[in-house]
């Protein structure tokens, strides 16, 4: 274990208010402890680490020039407020970051009131700044509202949306672009090649050179309405922007990492009453830390990591992951079959697409985080007789629903949605959480929806999903390992709706659909245990439903299980449905639907979330001891006694 960081400046701070008392010349000393923290803490715990590394002197500023938590700082994706979080009361907590019951990843409104706006989804900042800001204006509050979004974000069509939005009204709300050319990977498309230009340009080197100047003379210059007119409209510092064209004061580029430029600024822009104003900060992504400054994915994410070396500790795998085998899969199937193409939202190496890219590149399509556009992209692929994979995680396609439903869906295009990180996530928490997609996706028309029991189903699945050409199809599986099971050298395509049956048994009939197969066998065999000799079936498809299956296992049991890592409305929605509509449930049998219940889960590992939900082996054996009026059993199951 390495020696704690000497921190003395940031120890002195136990209220925001001792920050501000800090003089400012000592502020990039505390910029380093803070850095040195953050660094020592993630080596710990784990985490999001390059982009925290890159805003520590932005944070700094911010809490020293405004006053929050009266003024409110919105951190977009909130994966980059370590920072924040340790300047803002949670220092002492954050060895518990992303672990059960301790402190969220990501900014959370329950956590801190430094903490004005939830996330983890990206893009949301300047909306709900701008929500904020007019909410200020019309209870009569003056407070300043700062929208902290990346380039990365800046991609989706939200932050477009909104600021079109705030562009066309005079709301006082200051955006904060923080540009250090780093999406999850490096970002895609012309927007990201814009600012690089205007970073690049000869007219961010001469700001460079007088942003001192440049500083003193904000006051004066806002309250010119006249010369900000012109000399804005004229493009005067910067030759005019994009964003002034939507609006916006723009300021910068400007060195993001130096407090001698940004406190100015920040002092400067605080004092006005104009709006909105976009500072654009020109940042490092990593920065401060060698390993993360030179890794590609400047440390996006790291699992625990040795502080010196930078090597991260990465647990032996035991099986594949699902994510891999999905890659591989498609990758088998796109030899032979030229019309697949790949298509993801800024998450190529998190979908296994990177791996694809590598030997298909210019049939792999990185659209930025822009979901509904992925979707409605691969809808004109599919109308042009190609066969896309829209790989986006459960989570991020919820952004993509009218698009599936309108573009897709009413159209029969045969899209094929790979759904990455299906059910619980872990540590990324509830904002992450793949839970809905079975309910949101199980009841619109045309849709096909499958989910892997265990990681050579997810090969036949992508084949299944390659060769199908009726329908929008969906396949969705897992964060993580597979079981460990065999895989065929090459998928086989499945039949459409139809599920199997994995071991005969009577009285008692687990179904399951996705992931939870394991768990379900699992199940079984504490049930053997009692004397009991349960039927095992896999769905495989939620939609269309195999009835024939789910007929039978009604008639030829007492007790009928459905298991699956989803929200209520899913699966055990649809069988339900089906038979309470062919009259299946009029004579006494006993139906026990398991899924993920109606709330939102905190982090945690995703097994203790899985016992948590009622998903685990011992909750599935004691639900079939309940059904059977055995709650003895059942508690005894639950307590481990069985
Ligand atoms: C809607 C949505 N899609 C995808 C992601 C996954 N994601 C998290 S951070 C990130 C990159 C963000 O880049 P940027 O905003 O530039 O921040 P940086 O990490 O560079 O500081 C992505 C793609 C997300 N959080 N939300
Ligand atoms: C912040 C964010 O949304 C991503 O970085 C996410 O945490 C990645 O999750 P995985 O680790 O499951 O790819
Ligand atoms: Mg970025």
């Amino acid at each position: 274990m390495t020696k704690r960081p000497e921190t003395p400046l940031l120890d002195s701070i136990s209220e925001i208010s001792d920050l501000r008392e800090i003089p400012r010349n000592q502020l990039a000393q505390l910029a380093d402890e803070v850095r040195a923290e953050m660094i020592d803490v993630v080596s710990e715990t784990g985490g999001h680490l390059g982009a925290g590394l890159g805003v520590v002197e932005l944070s700094v500023a911010l809490h020293h020039v405004f006053n929050t938590p009266d003024d409110k700082i919105i951190w977009d994706v909130g994966h980059q407020a370590y920072p924040h979080k340790i300047l803002t009361g949670r220092r002492e907590h954050m060895r518990t970051l992303r672990k059960e019951n301790g402190l969220s990843g990501f900014t959370k409104r329950k956590e801190s009131p430094f903490d004005p706006f939830g996330a983890g989804h990206s893009s949301t900042s300047i909306s709900a700044g701008l929500g904020m800001a007019v909410a200020a204006e019309l209870k009569g509050e003056k407070r300043n509202i700062i929208s902290v979004i990346g380039d990365g974000a800046m991609s989706a069509g939200m932050a477009y949306e909104a600021m079109n939005n705030a562009g066309a009204m005079d709301a006082r709300l200051i955006v904060i672009l923080n540009d250090n050319d780093m999406s999850i990977a490096p970002p895609t498309g012309a927007m990201s090649a814009y600012l690089a230009r205007l970073v690049s340009g000869k007219t961010y080197r001469s700001i460079r050179e007088t942003a001192k100047q440049l500083s003193e003379h904000l006051p004066r210059f806002f309250s010119e309405k006249a010369r900000r007119t012109e000399e804005y409209a004229r493009g005067f510092w910067t030759g005019g922007t994009l964003f002034e064209e939507l609006g916006f004061y723009y300021i910068g580029p400007v060195d993001g990492h130096n407090l001698d430029h940004l406190l100015p600024i920040l002092d400067n822009i605080r004092d006005t009453d104009t709006g909105p104003i976009l500072i654009h900060a020109v940042t490092q992504k990593g920065k401060g830390y060698g390993p993360a400054e030179s890794a590609d994915d400047k440390y996006h994410g790291v699992s625990k990591f040795n502080v010196i070396t930078g090597a991260q500790s990465k647990a032996p795998a035991n099986a594949p992951s699902y994510t891999g085998v999905f890659a591989e899969s498609l990758i088998q199937e796109a030899r032979n079959d030229d019309k697949i193409v790949a298509v993801t939202a800024a998450m190529p190496s998190g979908t296994g697409l990177d791996k694809f890219a590598k030997e298909f590149a210019d049939r792999t399509f990185d659209v930025g985080i822009a979901e509904q556009h992925a979707v409605t992209f691969c809808a004109g692929l599919a109308a042009e007789g190609l066969s896309p994979f829209c790989a986006i995680y459960s989570t991020f396609l919820q952004r993509g629903y009218d698009q599936i439903v309108h573009d897709v869906a009413i159209q029969n295009l045969p899209v094929r949605f790979a759904i990455d990180r299906a059910g619980f996530v872990g540590a990324d928490g509830p904002t992450h959480s793949g839970a809905f997609d079975t309910a949101y996706l199980g009841t619109i028309p045309n849709m096909v929806l499958m989910a892997p029991g265990d990681e050579a189903e997810l090969r036949h699945m992508v084949t299944t999903a390659a060769k199908f050409d009726e329908h929008p199809i969906a396949l969705r599986y897992p964060r993580g390992e597979g079981v460990g099971v065999d895989l065929p050298a090459a998928g086989e395509m499945l039949e459409i709706g139809k599920g199997r049956i994995i071991r005969e048994g009577k009285s008692v009939a687990l179904l399951s659909f996705g992931g939870r197969l394991a768990e379900t066998m699992a199940a079984a065999e504490i049930l053997s245990g009692l004397g009991f000799n349960p039927t095992i079936a896999d769905a495989r498809f939620a939609k269309p439903l195999d009835t024939d299956l789910v007929e039978r296992l009604a008639k030829n049991h007492e007790v009928l299980l459905t298991i699956e890592e989803g929200s209520t409305g899913g699966f055990g929605s649809f069988v339900l449905s089906h038979l309470a509509q062919n009259g299946l449930l009029d004579n006494g049998l006993k139906v026990r639907p398991l899924f993920i219940p109606d709330h939102h889960f905190d982090q945690a590992s995703q097994t203790s979330m899985y016992k948590a939900a009622g998903l685990d082996r011992n909750a599935i054996a004691a639900t079939v001891m309940r059904a059977l009026g055995n709650e003895k059993a059942a508690n005894q199951v639950m307590t481990g006694g069985l």
